[in-house]
């Protein structure tokens, strides 16, 4: 996850290497360091300077690094551990947990929840009322997985590359500085990874009830009997399967006509289907008029049309608004989208960047773990060379974790027709591969939209293991091969891989019925 282990310390050649972790000779040997921090992490707002706790006495001289970042999730992570790797100096804030949401909320959590669902599915122990799952496992291998990855995200680790970790809550006094518990912080560029949180819509009778989050959900120590979701975005329906698949009752509630809306509707109904088939309920353009909390300890949905969904427990992912506040003394504007941006991911105020979930419309190819670490890769080009690194160069894929996964890169076909118009649309069923069949996964297909020429404009795959296979996708349209190229590549058999094969060789299908190619072969065939 995120560029730490890329960054990581075994990567530095003796010169690159910060002098701090120079002192400690390497992570692995920072036990000192490990522990010092720690007890930094006790005393919120102390600073943990490359093994060395700051004392009272240091802290009344601002501190003044090459780099101050505000949020310790992915893209914080990533532009601090980057920026120490080449040598800068760099002031890591954080007021919560160091690793943000994907660590401790988001992206780790709900995809060693989704793992136990499976196994837990393929075992058959979901079927009926799913009384043979051990729901505290579940939970113990969610928290033990997170356990083992926050090593990576820690204060310790962080201040062995360097870093100056300081676990308080930031903010501006002015355009140039920063302040947070009791420090003051003069940074020659600041960046702002403040992240996202969920948005609760304003439903009435929402604040009256008991409800989960994202925040929260992977807290509960016992299955909920029903569940209700509202909201069939990718949160919804990765949780939703999951749950369903560790036996609740899962009903999701989405207010749009579709599910899952900014994905193609055709390999959306992919989905649809294997939710359907699993027994997830789904509310389709269900507006909620009203909660309430009954006597019995359910809670009941009223929907407009006079329909009630009542369910044990309601889980809300109805989307994420941006953390953008306290920004008016540094003369950074944001809008509901989040911190407004240019191509390069700089602020109104010229000193200040705004990368991952925090920035705003023109910087979201979505809110991805990924995106976020891209950003940071483009902001350190900017920021510390000033390299006019600008966002859209790179293709972004995304992936909805359910089963089968939904991936996508590029332009759907809509997109793709309103900005094309002619073009051609590739699809090749996973039915038609050995390996999947072998595997028993057929569900799904491989889309491919490309231009008459055979330029990729986009490609979208469902099915088991989508976002493993788009990946050649989406290396092909970063350095502009064709789909031809795809179609030449050997594959190694059988392999879900060779979908990708079949795609592309549809391309060629049309030139293989052109009759100069059979004259051709009659004419070899005569030569003998
Ligand atoms: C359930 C769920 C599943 C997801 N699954 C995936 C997935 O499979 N793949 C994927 O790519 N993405 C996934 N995401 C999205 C992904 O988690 C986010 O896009 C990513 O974590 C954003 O990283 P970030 O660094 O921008 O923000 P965050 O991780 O939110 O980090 C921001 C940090 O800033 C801190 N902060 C905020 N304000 C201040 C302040 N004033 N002072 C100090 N610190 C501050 C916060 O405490 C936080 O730790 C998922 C999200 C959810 C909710
Ligand atoms: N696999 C992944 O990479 C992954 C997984 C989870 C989340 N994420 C990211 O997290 C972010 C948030 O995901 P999300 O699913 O919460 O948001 P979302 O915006 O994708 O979906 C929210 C859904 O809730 C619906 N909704 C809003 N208000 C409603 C109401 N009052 N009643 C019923 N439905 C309502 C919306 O119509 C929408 O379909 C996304 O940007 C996504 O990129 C990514």
């Amino acid at each position: 996850m995120h560029c730490r282990r890329r960054h990581g310390l075994r990567h530095f050649t003796q010169g690159q290497e910060p002098p701090h972790a120079r002192a400690f000779g390497g992570l692995r040997e920072s036990r000192n360091a490990g522990s010092c921090a720690d007890s930094c992490q006790i005393l919120a707002g102390a600073a943990f300077q490359g093994g060395s706790c700051v004392t009272a006495t240091d802290a009344t001289t601002p501190l003044t690094p090459d780099l101050c970042v505000i949020g310790a999730g992915a893209a914080g992570l990533s532009v601090a551990s980057i920026a120490a790797s080449l040598g800068a100096s760099v002031v890591l804030i954080e007021s919560n947990r160091m690793g943000g949401e994907c660590l401790n909320v988001g992206c780790v959590p709900s995809k060693a929840l989704i793992a136990a669902a499976r196994w837990a599915h393929e075992r058959g122990r979901a079927d009926g009322d799913g009384a043979a799952i051990d729901f505290s496992r579940v939970q113990q291998h969610v928290a033990s997985v997170i356990a083992a990855i926050a090593p990576m995200d820690s204060p310790a680790r962080y201040g062995a590359m360097g870093v100056q970790v300081i676990q308080a809550e930031a903010h501006f006094t002015d355009a140039v500085t920063v302040s947070a518990g009791g420090r003051v912080i003069k940074a020659r560029r600041f960046v702002l990874a403040t992240g996202s949180r969920p948005a609760i819509p304003p439903i009435p009778g929402l604040d009256q009830v008991p409800y989960l989050t994202s925040e929260t959900v992977f807290e509960l120590t016992e299955r909920p009997r029903h569940l209700m979701v509202i909201g069939g975005g990718a949160v919804g329906v990765e949780l939703a399967q999951a749950y369903r698949r560790l036996g609740a009752a899962v009903t999701v509630i989405e207010a749009g006509p579709r599910i899952v809306a900014q994905e193609d509707p055709e390999m959306v109904s992919v989905i649809e289907r294997a939710l359907c088939r699993e027994g997830v309920t789904l509310r389709k353009g269900a507006a909620i008029e009203r909660i309430e909390l009954l006597s019995s300890g359910n809670i009941a949905l009223r929907l407009w049309n006079g329909d009630i969904v009542e369910g044990s427990h309601l889980l809300v992912a109805a989307g994420r608004e941006p953390r953008i506040e306290g920004l008016e003394p540094a003369g950074i504007k944001a809008d509901a989208s989040g911190i407004l941006v240019n191509r390069r991911l700089k602020t109104t105020n010229r000193k200040v960047y705004a990368i991952g979930d925090c920035a705003g419309a023109i910087a979201t190819g979505g809110r991805f773990t990924h995106v976020a670490n891209h950003h940071a890769g483009l902001v350190i080009r900017n920021a510390l060379f000033r390299l006019p690194a600008r966002l859209g160069k790179t293709p972004v894929p995304r992936v909805v974790h359910t089963a089968p996964e939904l991936a996508t890169v590029g332009l759907s076909e809509a997109e793709a027709r309103a900005k094309h118009g002619r073009m051609r649309i590739l699809r090749w069923p996973l039915s038609n591969n050995d390996r999947a069949r072998a595997e028993g996964a057929t569900e799904g297909h491989v889309k491919a939209i490309v231009t008459r020429r055979g330029k990729i404009l986009g490609c979208s795959i469902v099915s088991a293991q989508a976002g493993e296979l788009i990946m050649p996708w989406v290396l092909a349209m970063a350095r502009g091969l064709k789909v031809s190229d795809l179609a030449g590549l050997v594959y190694p058999y059988p392999t879900f891989s060779e979908a990708t094969k079949g795609a592309a060789v549809e391309f060629l299908k049309p030139t293989a019925q052109k009759p100069w190619l059979r004259w051709l072969i009659g004419l070899v065939r005569h030569l003998g």
